[in-house]
């Protein structure tokens, strides 16, 4: 449910690692559903990709959910839970919810398994979350990379890693939903950091430490919620926080980078069709963190450039100019 970038780069892998199941890919626009039908490529979001032959796509969701045994949710954060709404009536009382978004409900604060569960009602046996250092464009060049299958049911993460497991795709399996999810929401904030640093004029030093503390401050974050520690190293944690941080096709990334350079949120959300998740999220990150007692310095410097209190060279200031600690202060 998505045919944006990695809706699409994600039924790739469906089809390829299980060419006899049918994959469905529903989208809102009949043109680009259309398109992706007759053409086998999705113009808008991953022009130039060939999709596989037996993929189809449609624009009406009851169609697409018909006799689902997975539903795959990869649209915007912030509109999943309207949209699910609606889905709901159609989804088969059995099927798999996997979801393969990174962004917290605004408002809420909640992670998007929680809204689909909320949503949906169903079981936690019934919802997993698929994350790690992919970025859609890649993972639809079928270049090799590893992600993680995160669901509290392992008959049910088994299950989908067997239908994700291509000679390219290597999905790992966790019990950690709550980990591997916050990771994949973190990363994208400090991915804006990294962004703005670059559109600064600053190097590898800076994106660096950027990285290490954001993994900390992520850790400190997903520990207080109930994660697993060795998340935090793993795929869905330093894995998309370094493929994210360190990749020019990284939306969250570019968009820090142009906010770094001086543009506003407005003028840079305005110049693109594309999801920062990032930038929705980094009130909702913090939100969680003041519930909780925990510090997240880079994330609050993130979000007053956002809300546009600060510039990116100020919140540089706001954390070197941070009383002197030692590094593992809050262990
Ligand atoms: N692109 C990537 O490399 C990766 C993205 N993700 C996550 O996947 C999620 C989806 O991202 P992308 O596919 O990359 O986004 P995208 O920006 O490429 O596409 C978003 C899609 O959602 C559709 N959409 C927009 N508003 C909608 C609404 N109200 N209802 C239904 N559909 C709507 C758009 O038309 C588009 O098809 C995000 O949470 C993102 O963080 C996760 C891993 C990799
Ligand atoms: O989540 C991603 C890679 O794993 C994609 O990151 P962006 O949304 O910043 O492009």
């Amino acid at each position: 449910m998505g045919a944006g970038s990695w809706g699409t780069a994600f039924s790739v892998v469906l089809g390829d690692a299980a060419p006899s199941t049918s994959v469905t890919l529903w989208g809102r626009r009949p043109e680009l559903c259309a398109a992706v039908q007759s053409r086998r490529e999705n113009p808008d979001y991953l022009p130039g990709v060939r999709l596989p032959d037996a993929l189809t796509a449609t624009s009406d969701p009851a169609r697409a959910l018909d006799g689902a045994a997975v539903v795959v949710l990869a649209v915007p954060s912030q509109t999943l839970r309207a949209g699910l709404g609606q889905w709901a009536p159609h989804v088969p009382a059995d099927a798999v919810l996997v979801s393969l978004m990174k962004g917290l409900e605004r408002g809420t604060a909640r992670r998007m398994s929680e809204v689909v569960r909320e949503v949906t009602g169903a079981g936690p046996e019934r919802v997993a979350v698929v994350s790690g250092p992919n970025l859609a464009g890649e993972i639809a060049e079928r270049q090799p990379a590893a992600s993680v299958v995160a669901c509290a049911d392992a008959g049910a993460a088994l299950r989908l890693q067997a239908l994700t497991q291509t000679p390219w795709f290597r999905p790992y399996t966790t019990p950690d939903v709550v980990g591997v999810e916050l990771c994949g929401v973190v990363k994208n904030v400090i991915a804006l950091a990294c962004g703005m640093a670059k559109g600064l004029g600053y190097g590898d030093n800076t994106a660096a430490s950027l990285v290490t503390r954001g993994l900390a401050e992520t850790t400190r974050l997903g520990l207080a919620v109930g994660a697993l520690a060795p998340t935090f190293p793993g795929l869905a944690g330093l894995g998309d926080l370094v493929a994210t941080c360190a990749s020019p096709r990284s939306r969250n990334r570019t968009f820090g980078e142009q906010l770094g350079r001086g543009r506003s949120v407005a003028e840079v959300a305005g110049a693109t069709r594309q999801v920062a998740e990032g930038v929705t999220s980094c009130e909702s990150v913090l939100q969680l963190a003041r519930a909780h007692g925990v510090d997240m310095p880079i994330v609050e410097a993130v979000a007053a450039v956002v809300r546009g209190e600060a510039t990116a060279g100020e919140a540089t200031g706001m954390l070197m100019g941070r009383a002197a600690t030692a590094e593992h202060a809050h262990d």
